[in-house]
């Protein structure tokens, strides 16, 4: 058996709104399929298909020329095919071995007790597959976010014995978590694997994509718009194709860029929060943009969180136009014009139930008439309307619940709710650009940028360095909770790669 998996005009809709249309697709052995598309293009709805999350409306599924049904993740087991879930699947109070073995029939479970040896050594086998040294007794919650990752993958590949085919595995952003390093090491497993199993490998990070991929699959609109071999592109055409525009050269921007001199808005003094970091001190000027940048853990995030009032601080203090400002939590930071874009948008930025308008408008409504006892909804629509075409959000209509959109549209909703503030000095992003196609990051930067040309105030925690530099009047790096390096840009030239590394790491 070969293997090869191919989609056959595959449509599926959610109501009115098409998710795929006429898609035809083949997955082979041994090659990696890249497949990117702006938010909202499918990418999501063509891996639930794939995995048996969701049912095609129409079209067929084909496994070596015969027709299959993937109508449940048991299902897609069955044919070899499993996920490595961006938000992941594992269970966080189980053992690396039950998490592996948890969906699957096996040998060490009898009559519904675990044989405890057996399922361990069945366990290492899968992790060492990957090289990975985690110890299988170990409870998931106990594991770093790149160890988790790991181990699903692990869980995916145990795939292999169950099934007489290769298997498809399909990978949903599996970097953006991940450190350069973990990165690399990723990309070698993926490499060592790919002779006997097919890979879908989705992310909105162009250069991975085309550095792991054979081949290059760009989805616009629920089509396939265009397939390429990954040798026949480079990042900027296929950035091209995918936003339908050309890529404006960052080095050109910065070379605009010119030092703004300004008085600080906010001052940031021996800010000790532990265990998180420690005398932080840094100063930010108004309609100034400063970059953070530090691997996880390096309490860049939690920085943030300070400054917004969702951690106390234990020492130290922040100013705010000169006044000490006084965090008593993010009511009390609101209210100072503090805006706050969290990196977990879906645990933390939004109301999942609620339409996209009440939940743009959800923080600032009162002053658009939300609290008045004649409820100014029209006046609200209109202002939340604006920035949600401002922002490209890709909806079918702004009565929806926000649960619709797909992931990349709900944060650009979220980050419009802090826009909408009439009041905002200082707005803290973190990882703004997370799960964001190219050409909506590059679009978000820009309404960053303009915003800030009026007086407001960024800081922002990067996801990547390209960023870091394309964004930041000024950059900090932090690693193990305490700033390692500050580069100030101020005769408009920014630090090189290698410096910013060296500080991180
Ligand atoms: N459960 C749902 N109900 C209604 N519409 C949905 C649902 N799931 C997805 N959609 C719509 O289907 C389209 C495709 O969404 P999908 O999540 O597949 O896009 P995506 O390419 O994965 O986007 P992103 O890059 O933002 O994650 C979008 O217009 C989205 O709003």
């Amino acid at each position: 058996m070969s293997g090869t998996i191919t989609l056959h005009g595959v449509r599926k809709a959610y109501g009115p709104v098409v998710a795929l249309e006429a898609l035809d697709f083949e997955i082979r052995v041994g090659e990696v399929v890249g497949l990117v598309g702006q938010n909202g293009s499918g990418k999501s709805t063509l891996l639930k298909i794939l995995s048996g999350l969701a049912l095609p409306d129409s079209g067929e599924i084909r496994l070596d020329g015969e027709k299959i049904v993937l109508d449940s993740a048991a299902a897609a087991t069955r044919y070899g095919i499993g996920m490595v879930h961006q938000e992941q699947s594992l269970i966080p109070n189980l053992t690396v071995a039950e998490n592996i073995f948890l969906d699957k029939a096996h040998a060490s479970k009898r009559m519904g007790l675990y044989r405890w040896s057996s399922l361990n050594a069945a366990a290492r086998a899968q992790l060492d597959k990957l090289s990975v040294d985690i110890p299988t007794t170990i409870l998931v919650e106990d594991l770093r976010f790149s160890e988790r990752q790991q181990v699903e993958f692990a869980k995916v590949l145990a795939i292999e014995e169950m099934v007489d085919k290769p298997p498809l595995i399909l990978f949903d952003e599996p970097t953006s978590l991940l450190t350069p390093d973990e990165i690399r090491s990723l990309f070698a497993q993926i490499n060592r694997l790919r002779a006997r199993a097919s890979i879908v490998f989705v992310s909105h990070r162009l250069e991975e994509v085309l550095e792991i991929s054979d081949r290059v699959i760009v989805l616009t609109d629920g089509r396939k718009m265009a397939e390429r071999s990954t040798s026949s592109i480079d990042r900027e055409e296929l950035y091209e194709l995918m936003v339908g525009r050309q890529r404006v050269d960052p080095a050109i921007r910065n070379q605009k860029r010119s030092a703004r001199e300004s008085t600080p808005l906010l001052e940031v003094n021996r800010l000790t929060s532990h265990p998180h970091f420690r005398d932080v001190t840094l100063r930010l000027g108004r309609g100034e943009i400063l970059g953070i940048v530090g691997v996880l853990g390096s309490g860049a995030e939690e920085l943030c969180r300070a400054i917004f009032g969702v951690i106390k601080p234990d020492s130290g203090d922040v100013l705010l136009d000169g006044k000490v400002l006084k965090i008593n939590g993010p009511r009390s930071a609101v209210r100072q014009g503090i805006g706050y874009l969290p990196a977990n948008r879906r645990a933390e930025g939004m109301l999942p139930g609620r339409s996209l308008t009440e939940n743009a408008v959800i923080t600032f409504g009162s002053e658009y008439g939300w609290r008045s006892c004649i409820l100014n909804r029209r006046r609200e629509r209109e202002v939340a309307q604006n920035w949600m075409s401002r922002l490209k959000v890709k909806m079918n209509k702004a009565s929806a619940a926000i649960s619709s959109l797909s992931g990349g549209n709900q944060q650009k909703i979220v980050l419009a709710k802090w826009l909408l503030a009439k009041n905002l000095r200082l707005l803290l992003l973190d990882h703004p650009s997370r799960g964001l196609d190219p050409g909506a990051r590059d679009d978000l930067f820009e309404v960053v940028r303009e915003q800030v040309s009026n007086g407001l105030s960024v800081i922002f925690v990067a996801d990547t360095i390209a960023e870091l530099l394309d964004l930041s009047d000024r950059i900090v790096v932090m690693r193990d909770g305490e700033v390692t390096a500050q580069f100030e840009p101020s005769s408009g030239t920014l630090p090189r790669e290698e410096e910013i590394v060296a500080a991180m790491v």
